[in-house]
């Protein structure tokens, strides 16, 4: 079947690198051509064919109430007639840091930021500030946007597309990067037991989203609060992806352990380009203004972005929303384990609220980046391809998690589950 995606795709090619403006976008882990959308509503996608699919990418997961929920249109609309910038404060970003706050009461002051990416690079740059040391630790396999001194064992389209360390990133920039497995904190004691009085800043994924859907071992983030306390260094969430998915109050309120610093994005913006990094008043307040540690953003806290965020957040937190959803993704996890089950297909699911992960794997335990890489990844390659043809969209690699909005009705569950019975018949 021809479809208007590929002359397009020809056409952008010629204009845009790699005819893409994100490069987990491009099809280049599953071949193919990226499939051009036009429109979106609720939990279905229509591509420039009209065709229709079930979205399972959600814009790689801030459309938490679904596509265009009319709350948010008509939010981004009203406020746009006013005036789309001022480089002046406006009361929608006090609202908005009011009902963040009101959600994750551990995020006592906010910046707002245009992308997780700058969420993470303030971060770090608080930490070394406020602490006076240099190095951080990452773990292997999370993803903390394309920050130069993070690009290091990153997950996300840096895994999909086999990029070790990228070439722009000087050895300097990197030098004071440490990294560790995921979920092994004997390894973390370690390296603190030889470092420790030089570490900023621990920041890590507590469910990891860029390497498929991995969620921290409870005993994992414990620990890692504990060296952080012990040495003075801060620990950082970045729940960039699991901030108002994990669980409503993300995944510091999913463990029950809190840290100093929470990088957000995606779902605060509602599908707008915002982001946010919070946490203790007294380490926030070191950025300038009050302090000397120097962050600032032309168009940071845009009123669009914030109508845009404060009108999903106040939808996702009315009573029984974040949980119905959350209960939606578990049947359709069921329902997909129960099909795989009866195809002879093995398969494991992960979930964290309306996060999830597949893993086409026999073991019965995935808990760090070798686990996933060691999955059947042309059996997911053929997975994808049957369930995009069936109408479901899924990330184009087995290195991203599946997002699921509280627009995911019964109607979506069975059109998944059915293409899903199809397509594990042939893998
Ligand atoms: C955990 C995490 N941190 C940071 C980022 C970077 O965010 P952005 O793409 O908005 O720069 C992402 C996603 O891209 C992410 O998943
Ligand atoms: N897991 C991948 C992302 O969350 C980011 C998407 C992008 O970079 O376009």
């Amino acid at each position: 079947m021809t479809s208007r995606s590929e002359p397009l795709f020809e056409q952008a090619s010629e204009y845009l690198v790699g005819g893409v403006n994100s490069a987990v976008r491009a099809f280049r882990a599953v071949g193919g051509t990226p499939v051009f959308m036009q429109r979106g509503e609720g939990a279905w996608i229509e591509d420039v064919d009209g065709k229709q699919y079930v979205d399972y990418v959600l814009s790689y997961g801030p459309l938490a109430i679904g596509h265009a929920h009319p709350d948010v249109v008509r939010a981004i609309a009203d406020t746009a007639a006013r005036g789309t910038s001022f480089g002046a404060p406006t009361e929608l970003e006090t609202e908005l840091a009011m009902k963040v706050r009101e959600i994750m009461p551990g995020i006592e002051r906010l910046r707002m930021v245009n992308s997780g990416t700058e969420a993470c690079m303030s971060a770090v740059r608080l930490a070394r500030g406020y602490t006076g040391r240099d190095r951080v630790l990452k773990f292997r396999g999370n993803y903390h946007g394309h920050v130069d001194a993070l690009l290091v064992e990153a997950g996300s389209g840096v895994l999909t597309l086999g990029i070790p360390g990228s070439p722009g990133v000087p050895a300097a920039v990197t030098e004071t990067t440490l990294t560790a497995p995921y979920n092994d904190i004997d390894a973390v004691r370690q390296i603190f037991a030889e470092y420790g009085d030089s570490i900023a800043a621990v920041l890590v994924e507590p469910v990891s989203g860029n390497m498929n859907c991995v969620p921290a071992l409870p005993s994992f983030l414990q620990g890692l609060r504990e060296v952080c306390d012990e040495s003075g260094a801060l620990l950082v969430f970045d729940e960039v992806m699991s901030g108002f998915r994990a669980a409503l109050g993300g995944a510091q309120a999913w463990y029950g352990i809190y840290p100093d610093l929470t990088c957000l994005g995606k779902v605060i913006g509602g599908g707008l380009p915002t982001a946010a990094l919070g946490g203790r008043a007294d380490v926030m307040d070191w950025l300038a203004p009050t302090g000397p540690v120097y962050q600032a953003g032309t168009l940071s806290g845009n009123p669009l972005a914030m109508a845009s965020g404060l009108a999903t957040l106040t939808a996702l937190s009315k009573p029984g929303v974040h949980a119905d959803a959350v209960a939606w993704t578990e049947r359709l996890l069921a329902g997909l384990r129960e099909r795989a089950a009866s195809a002879g297909v093995p398969l494991l699911t992960h979930q964290a609220g309306t996060m999830f992960g597949l893993f086409f794997t026999d073991s019965d335990s995935v808990v760090g980046f070798e686990d996933v890489a060691a999955c059947d990844g042309d059996r997911f390659v053929r997975f994808f391809h049957g369930m995009l043809e069936a109408g479901v969209y899924l990330a184009p690699s087995a290195f991203e998690a599946g997002f699921v909005s509280t627009a995911h009705d019964e109607t979506a569950l069975q059109h998944t589950l059915d293409a899903a019975e199809r397509v594990f018949a042939d893998l």
